[in-house]
């Protein structure tokens, strides 16, 4: 299966002819030199699949090809469907195994033998079973003898029994059970013909949370009435059987030509496999068929069937609770920024805040049921626990409680942190982001200072509110701070970066990492309207050392590009530049300073460049009302051009109206003479 690469197996098993005397010539010829190759005779058709198992084959070859290689996956967290399709009396359920045989050793069928393969090796998950099957559209707990028909809500079959099972024997003792149960009937082409489609399901929970099933689906066959001589009840039950089929034939179609609407409700089969028929999932199909001339048309409609079954490309995806692992921070890093307002909606926040939330939560249940130990770098990070604590320490029940209660609450009080941040609301309208998108230009600010010192109040105040009680006595807890650097990074690329360097720190210590700023473009720092940060002269002299000590890590600051201290006499201003150096310059002599200089040219403007200065002032500060009272600027221009000045800051001059994504220069033109610009 692995070796193409392809995730849908499709193996063809021609039934041998039982009767030695009946036998004539075969419709079906096979020719094995690369690929395996069908021909059906007098027909132009020639069919390739993944294993074509003439005649000859045993059960185990068909094992080892079929459900063997999907054990593994269903361990690693991926669920599997085998089902089996053909023509009724083509040997399905003898291939499925799912009725008992004489000689079990030889004729043992897929479902015998997939669960003593599972009991074989040392036990990784906890097994269940269930057993249901679909009779006249209804479904049935095979595992009961209450006879009346379970509920279906969406896809997902209600209250069904899913019995726990700790050895071979016992699952076939379910097996068994379901069988006797399951509804079958004699027909003129199989004296036990299946008269429903048949789902035996192992459950494989494993200890870390990861939850995979195999389905193994014995469905019923293919009929012409003509050919079975069904008459009243068995009748119907045949027109129900083929609508079952055409159904799964339709959803098959669909997944093979990638159709966007997959027709899963057509009938109760397809609705309850959608969680198991679709790209997600690992599927092999087994298409019984028979070679006798007279089955032509029947075998060439079950290898169409199978053909397009070939067709379907999946992407299998493990059940795996989320975990943020390198590749989903390399993910995080081509992000493109104008992304998020489409993102941003309830769903996905409540996908990612889930995510996230079942990503942490995994951690806490690894860490109740295993060692702590401290974590030690970054390849440790998807493992390693919110909050460490000294290694070789054994806790009391009632201490693991708290940090238990302790874990959980951070984790979902984080989660609404996360929310918060995520849902902060935009003024801008969806179709100005859209034309925006387009130009590539950057982020919309998202508020990380706040959400960082949210996260520290958070934690702190968790983790001494529960140390006071107990742990606080037993030792002293150790924050991860990867860990926490990667909360703060959930959604933020800038903080990637960091999460390359990685050490535990105690918590009385604990200070989030400040967000290291790129080198940013003029538009880009204007997205910060505050530029600029006067102090009267008393606090002077504390700000500035802690500026001047602060300023080199806290990005904060950093965008503040200057502190100007007004005082009568001496003037001192702070700039910053682009290479994060500090100068301090005394402008006592006030004319040499550029504002000084703009101060006197503002006393020589004539009367229009004063108009074109509050023009351009309206553009950068004013309100929306403002903006719409411009000429030629409608309540959507307004929203345009403040939406851009929100995100890229100032403009510098009127012409730079031009740079706004559908303004044209006869359009600024056009707004520059209608509001008489010169
Ligand atoms: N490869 C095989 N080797 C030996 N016996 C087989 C083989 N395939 C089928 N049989 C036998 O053929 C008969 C019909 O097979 P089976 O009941 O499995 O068919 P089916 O496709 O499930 O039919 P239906 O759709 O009517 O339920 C059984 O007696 C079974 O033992």
């Amino acid at each position: 299966m692995s070796k193409k690469n392809n995730f849908v197996n499709v193996s063809i098993r021609i039934k041998p002819a039982l009767n030695k005397n009946l036998s004539k010539s075969s419709c079906l010829h096979v020719l094995k030199d690369n690929l395996p190759v069908l021909i059906v005779s007098d027909r132009p058709q020639t069919y390739v699949f993944d294993n074509i198992f003439t005649e000859d084959a045993n059960q185990e070859i068909i094992y080892n090809n079929t459900v063997k290689p999907l054990i593994q996956h269903v361990k690693n967290g991926y669920n599997c469907t085998i089902f089996t399709y053909g023509q009724t009396g083509t040997g399905k359920s003898y291939t499925m195994g799912t009725f008992s045989q004489p000689n079990r050793d030889e004729n043992e069928g897929l479902i015998p033998r997939t669960l003593a393969s599972l009991f074989e090796e040392e036990n990784e998950c906890e097994i269940s079973v269930s057993f249901i099957e679909i009779y006249n559209e209804k479904v049935y707990d095979l595992l009961t003898n209450n006879k009346s028909p379970l509920i279906v809500k969406g896809f997902k079959v209600c209250n069904f029994n899913n019995q726990r099972v700790f050895t071979p024997q016992e699952a076939m003792h379910f097996l068994n059970m379901g069988n006797t149960n399951r509804h079958t009937g004699e027909t003129k082409q199989n004296t036990k013909s299946s008269r429903s489609h048949a789902i035996f399901t192992i459950h494989c929970n494993s200890f870390n949370g990861i939850n995979a099933k195999l389905n193994l689906v014995d469905l019923a066959g293919c009929e012409s009435v003509k050919k079975t001589g069904t008459q009243g009840n068995s009748f119907f039950e045949g027109v129900n059987i083929n609508k079952g089929l055409l159904s799964i034939g339709q959803v098959m179609s669909a997944l093979s030509l990638d159709a966007s609407y997959i027709p899963y409700r057509q009938s109760v089969l397809t609705t309850i496999l959608q969680d198991s028929l679709n790209k997600r999932n690992y599927v092999s199909l087994i298409s019984c068929v028979s070679s006798l001339p007279e089955d032509v048309n029947e075998t060439v409609q079950t290898l169409e069937f199978a053909y397009r079954v070939k067709k379907i490309k999946s992407k299998p995806r493990s059940n795996e609770p989320f975990l943020l692992n390198k590749n989903e921070i390399s993910f995080s890093k081509s992000y493109t920024p104008f992304k998020r307002p489409y993102m941003t909606s309830n769903s996905l926040v409540s996908t990612k805040k889930n995510r996230f939330c079942a990503s942490l939560g995994t951690i806490s249940d690894q860490y109740k049921n295993s060692t702590i130990e401290s974590p030690k770098s970054v390849s440790s990070l998807s493992t390693s626990p919110i909050i460490c604590y000294p290694s070789q320490q054994s806790f009391s029940p009632v201490i693991k409680k708290y940090i238990n209660a302790m874990e959980s609450s951070i984790i979902t009080k984080l989660g609404s942190v996360i929310e918060k941040s995520l849902l902060k609301p935009r003024r801008s309208s969806r179709k100005s982001i859209k034309i925006i998108e387009k130009e590539n230009t950057p982020s919309p600010k998202y508020s990380w200072n706040q959400i960082q010192s949210e996260v520290t109040k958070l934690v702190k105040t968790e983790i001494q509110q529960f140390s006071v009680q107990s742990i606080r006595a037993t030792s002293s807890p150790i924050i991860n701070e990867t860990t926490l650097k990667r909360v703060l990074s959930y959604d933020s690329p800038d903080l990637n970066k960091d999460m390359v360097e990685s050490k535990e720190v105690n918590y009385n210590e604990f200070k989030i990492p400040s967000i290291p700023l790129k080198k940013k473009k003029y538009n880009e720092i204007s997205m910060n309207p505050r530029r600029s940060l006067r102090l009267s002269l008393k606090d002077c002299s504390n700000t500035i050392d802690s500026f001047v000590e602060t300023s080199s890590k806290s990005p904060v600051k950093k965008n503040r590009r200057s502190i100007r201290l007004t005082e009568k006499q001496e003037k001192t201003q702070i700039f910053i530049n682009e290479n994060s150096k500090i100068n301090i310059i005394n402008i006592s002599n006030t004319s040499k300073t550029p504002r000084t200089k703009s101060k006197l040219k503002r006393k020589t403007c004539s009367p229009l460049t004063a108009h074109n200065k509050h023009v351009l002032n309206i553009l950068n500060k004013g309100s929306l009302k403002q903006l719409e009272g411009l000429h030629s600027v409608g309540i959507k221009t307004a929203q345009q051009i403040l939406l851009y000045r929100n995100l890229k800051g100032s403009f510098f001059k009127i012409e730079d109206l031009n740079q706004i994504p559908g303004w044209s220069e006869k359009k600024v033109k056009n707004f520059m003479v209608q509001n008489f610009i010169i």
